[in-house]
């Protein structure tokens, strides 16, 4: 909030609350700084060391408690009177040890948890469809891995000598497994990471693993089988062929090994993995008389090739077979999942920004333009005290929005434990708002008092990552479902998006997948201004609150803070500028070899449709660009005046991308 004079004379009026979400403790975004020196640029040093030497209050001074009582971070803001027990209503026999920072600390003795009637069904579906292949879409948060877990225990009771192997994601999503399965379902499982004996491995009936850690191990002993393939052949006196049984790894051959066997795969389909060619070739080896997959997603989405599921009943996922159960999240709301309201918000490209989207298309869809910020500032101030994930594309996006208002950045560069530190003071609250890059939209990351999720731009027409985004906002949480019980406030999903320009396209591509909801329209000029701004006027890039001069009549630290913030205004405007050039430079047709060359919208389309990114020659592209209007419709292709010149770009389409 160094950069913002609107935020800081706000929270002087007390009209940003308590806890204001951009409160985040020095030590921490010193931290966080420290972490991240080596990668940034200086511009973005420079704001850091600017923002750690001036950071915001530790304590909170007079004027903000006069304010609204607490500015300082960490302290769980107190609850309504009554809001404690009955209404975060404990879910009916849940047992469950989810491990979620919201399950309001009950201890309740490990039973086997009810499944809910959906999972039961899906349960009775899975069991009619044996022994062929199958998968199981249920939301986000709706409980794949109770689900899981009661596939597995049921194929075991049926099948007592055989094997369930689950595969995860990641480390996280293997001991959410190992947790429900010994809490819930009295099993216990061996979880193979690091070093794993074979011991434990071969007498286990449940074991879980990492997808890579088994493609790792499938390398390791197909590099190995030649070497033990010679060694037998010569005693044999053969060729040498590999070794089968040695290749698929240690764990394969356990499940190899038992008389029958059942494989489950977990967010099958996200980051492509059971499609992805080396899995889909594991899962082959595997596949036989005796064993069988069951695949558990979110989603079936493939981009670019329509829905597995709805539409091709599995074809599109072979390994996968067919899909026995699907539900959506609508459904689901609000007994299971919170309900979301989806709200897109119509920022129109304006100054540089408009030259800089006509010149190329596709930045639309990644840089923040002015107007994007400024609709930032404002949700900010409009929800202080709520649970923010605000979601950019690239990592020097998150740092500046985080050095511009104190928020703490997350992106892949993160080191695991202080990853790990950040998110588990995000899910208890002590950390209200982050600002990060794709590493958070996978679904096994679980923030059950998330209640507002701002997207500042997303990976062009990904429908997948919109899905994923979305299925953050709907695990309840007990303030959250409080707040919904007791005032009706739903969490909510903000879509910034440029009107008027390809990114529009793409998001209403994006958006229509999300079965049951309906995205309400809101223009920017309506988020930043009275009565849904609590902010009278933001002052992100240099312009005078409106109020008049009362308004920068602050105290102590704030006016400091506001100070230092009008300072720097000044250049706000240049440093986003500066940071949507540089990454509209690396988007197709932005990188200095195609710096002669530029993009039509038209070119985009083609694009966005599987066909070759075609780069013109400037006069070209000239002829076509009057023609070309940001808001051209579907049906107003721009022929762009001959193909000579043309230039092949070697960029895969988006639903290649996945
Ligand atoms: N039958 C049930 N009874 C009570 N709680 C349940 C039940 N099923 C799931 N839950 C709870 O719902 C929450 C979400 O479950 P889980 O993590 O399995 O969802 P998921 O579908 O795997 O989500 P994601 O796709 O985001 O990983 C957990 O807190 C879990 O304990």
């Amino acid at each position: 909030m160094r950069a913002s004079v609107g935020l800081w004379a706000a929270l002087q009026r007390g009209a940003v609350g308590a806890r204001a979400a951009f409160a985040t403790p020095a030590d921490a975004l010193r931290e966080v700084g420290a972490a991240h020196q080596a990668r940034i640029s200086a511009i973005e040093r420079e704001a850091w060391a600017r923002w750690v030497r001036g950071a915001g209050p530790e304590e909170p001074s007079p004027a903000q408690e006069r304010g609204s009582g607490q500015l300082c971070d960490g302290q769980v803001a107190p609850a309504p009177q009554g809001a404690e027990g009955p209404s975060a209503r404990a879910e009916e026999g849940h047992a469950g040890p989810s491990g979620a920072a919201g399950s309001a600390g009950a201890a309740e003795p490990p039973e086997r948890a009810p499944l809910r009637p959906y999972q039961q069904e899906a349960l009775e579906a899975v069991r009619s469809s044996a022994p062929a292949n199958c998968s199981v879409v249920l939301p986000c948060g709706a409980g794949k891995t109770k689900l899981g877990s009661a596939v597995a225990c049921d194929f075991l009771e049926l099948h007592p000598a055989g094997c369930v192997v689950v595969l995860c994601l990641r480390r996280e999503g293997m001991r959410q497994w190992s947790r429900e399965l010994a809490d819930c379902w009295g099993t216990e499982a061996v979880e193979a990471s690091g070093a794993c004996s074979a011991e434990a491995l071969r007498g286990a009936r449940v074991i879980l693993v990492s997808y890579h850690r088994m493609l790792s191990e499938r390398r390791r002993a197909a590099a190995a089988a030649p070497a033990a393939g010679a060694a037998e052949g010569a005693v044999a006196g053969g060729a040498g062929a590999p070794c089968p049984q040695a290749a698929p790894g240690a764990i394969a051959a356990r499940l190899l090994a038992a008389p029958c066997g059942l494989l489950l795969a977990d967010e099958c389909l996200l980051r492509r993995m059971v499609p992805a060619p080396r899995i889909g070739e594991l899962l082959r080896t595997l596949s036989g008389p005796g064993r069988r997959l069951v695949g558990l997603t979110a989603t079936l989405l493939r981009e670019g090739m329509g829905d597995g599921g709805a539409e091709g009943e599995g074809a599109e996922w072979p390994v996968l077979g067919s899909c026995v159960y699907r539900q959506t999240f609508a459904n689901l709301a609000p007994e299971y999942l919170a309900p979301v309201r989806c709200v897109d918000v119509q920022v129109p490209p304006a100054g540089p920004w408009r030259r800089l989207f006509k010149e190329q298309p596709l930045a639309a869809a990644v840089c923040l333009s002015r107007g994007k910020w400024e609709v930032l500032e404002h949700l900010l101030a409009l929800h202080a005290e709520d649970s923010v994930l605000i979601v950019v594309e690239r990592c020097e996006q998150a740092r500046l929005v985080a050095s511009t208002f104190g928020i703490m950045p997350v992106d892949g560069s993160l080191p695991a434990a202080q990853m790990k530190d950040i998110l588990e003071r995000f899910r208890a609250r002590k950390i209200l708002t982050l600002v990060a890059t794709h590493v958070l939209d996978d679904p096994g990351l679980d923030f059950p008092e998330l209640s507002v999720m701002v997207q500042m731009g997303g990976h062009f027409a990904s429908r997948r990552q919109e899905q994923q985004r979305l299925g953050r906002l709907l695990r309840w949480g007990p303030v959250k479902r409080r707040r919904w019980e007791e005032s009706g406030v739903k969490p909510t999903f903000y879509v910034l998006v440029h009107k008027g320009t390809v990114e529009e396209r793409m998001s209403r591509h994006r958006t229509r997948s999300v079965a049951g909801v309906d995205y309400e329209q809101v223009p920017a000029s309506a988020v930043c201004c009275p009565p849904l701004s609590v902010l009278r006027g933001g002052c992100l890039f240099g312009a005078q609150p409106r109020r008049g001069r009362d308004e920068l009549e602050l105290e102590g630290a704030l006016a400091a803070g506001a100070a230092a913030a009008a300072a720097e205004a000044r250049s706000m405007e240049k440093a986003c500028f500066e940071l949507s050039t540089r990454v509209a430079g690396t988007l197709p047709g932005g990188g200095p070899r195609d710096r002669p060359r530029a993009l039509l919208l038209s070119d985009v389309r083609a694009w966005l449709r599987g066909g070759e990114l075609r780069l013109r020659a400037p006069a070209a592209a000239a002829a076509g660009s009057s023609a070309s209007e940001l808001s051209a419709g579907e049906g107003s292709e721009v022929s762009g005046g001959g193909t000579s010149g043309e230039a092949r770009a070697r960029i895969s389409p988006p639903r290649r991308r996945g």
